[in-house]
Formats: C-alpha cells, sequence, structure tokens
C-alpha cells in the first residue's frame, strides 16, 4: 500500500534561517515559502534527488505547529509523508486496521495539490504519518 517517501517534514522556529541554511550551508535547492491555510502552515519544499524536506512554520493561531513547537521550540520532525495509489482505499483499510485518521477523515488538499490525510502518532510508533495521493 506505501509508496514512495514523498517527504519528511521539519517544524522550524524560524523559516528564513532554515531556509537560508538549507540553502547556503548544505547546498540544496530551496523553494519559495508557500501559505497553506487549509492546514495553518507556511512551507518550504527542499528538492531532494530522491525525496523532499518540507519545512514548516505555523500560519495562524490555531496552527497545529504551535502546540508542536511549544514542546520543541528549536524544532524537530513533525512528519513523514508516504505516497499512495488511492488515498480513500488506503484510509478505509487503515480504519479497518483500527488506526486512527486525523480530522474529518475526509482527505484535504495539501501543498503539492494532492490530497492528503494524516494518521495519529501514537497509533504509529510516535511517528505522525502524512498520506499523499500521487
Ligand atoms: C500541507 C502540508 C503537506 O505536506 O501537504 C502538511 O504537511 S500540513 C502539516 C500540518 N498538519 C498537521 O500536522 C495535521 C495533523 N496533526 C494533528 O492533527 C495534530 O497536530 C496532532 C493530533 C498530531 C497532535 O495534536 P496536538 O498537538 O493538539 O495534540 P497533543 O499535543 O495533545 O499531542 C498528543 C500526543 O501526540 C504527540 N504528538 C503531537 N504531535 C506530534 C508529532 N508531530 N509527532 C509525534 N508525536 C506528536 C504529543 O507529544 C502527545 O504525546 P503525549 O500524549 O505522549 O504527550
Ligand atoms: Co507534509
Amino acid at each position: 500500500m506505501i509508496g514512495r517517501l514523498n517527504h519528511v517534514a521539519i517544524a522550524v522556529p524560524d523559516l528564513e534561517a532554515a531556509s537560508a541554511q538549507y540553502r547556503n550551508t548544505l547546498g540544496a535547492t530551496v523553494g519559495a515559502p508557500q501559505d497553506e491555510p487549509d492546514h495553518g502552515v507556511t512551507v518550504v519544499f527542499i528538492e531532494l534527488p530522491n525525496t523532499k524536506i518540507e519545512l514548516l512554520y505555523p500560519l495562524g493561531d490555531e496552527s497545529p505547529i504551535n502546540g508542536f513547537l511549544e514542546k520543541n521550540p528549536s524544532g524537530g520532525i513533525h512528519h513523514i509523508c508516504y505516497e499512495v495509489d488511492d488515498i480513500l482505499k488506503a484510509r478505509d483499510h487503515l480504519l479497518a486496521e483500527g488506526a486512527r485518521v486525523l480530522g474529518s477523515g475526509e482527505p484535504k488538499i495539501g501543498a503539492h495539490g494532492k490530497p492528503v490525510l494524516f494518521l495519529h502518532p501514537k497509533d504509529f510508533n510516535g511517528c505522525l504519518v502524512e498520506l499523499e495521493q500521487v
């Protein structure tokens, strides 16, 4: 069911500084900030040869990243995103397996314009999992 690793997301306390560090210190190809109001984040994607890094910064008071940064003020790995062919089929399988799908359970459109869902970290070894239909 899960396919390629689409991205690894890192919540950062300073998006500009983290972007400059990846661009200048790590010599990576760093995209422009992208507001995702539906998800309460501003994201920056870093293209790697085999996957992407998604830098996450809170957008708005309700952002799910605020709580994470309060607990982890210097930032940290926030989630990993796996690709799936059919997100509704994957969701129904996961629900049947007893996993918790976060939010309404209906996919939202993510930063790549594709449907995404999130699975509770407590069900996956303390790791917040995102699924993206590609
Ligand atoms: C758009 C873009 C894209 O790629 O397209 C994105 O990714 S958007 C990315 C932003 N969107 C999301 O993250 C949506 C999914 N996230 C959520 O629904 C929520 O953040 C959540 C349910 C994971 C956590 O909600 P919360 O922070 O209010 O809840 P709590 O603080 O009570 O956390 C409950 C327990 O989960 C743990 N916990 C919280 N967040 C994480 C995380 N990222 N990774 C691992 N564990 C986590 C807490 O430490 C706590 O553990 P303990 O009980 O042991 O203390
Ligand atoms: Co993501």
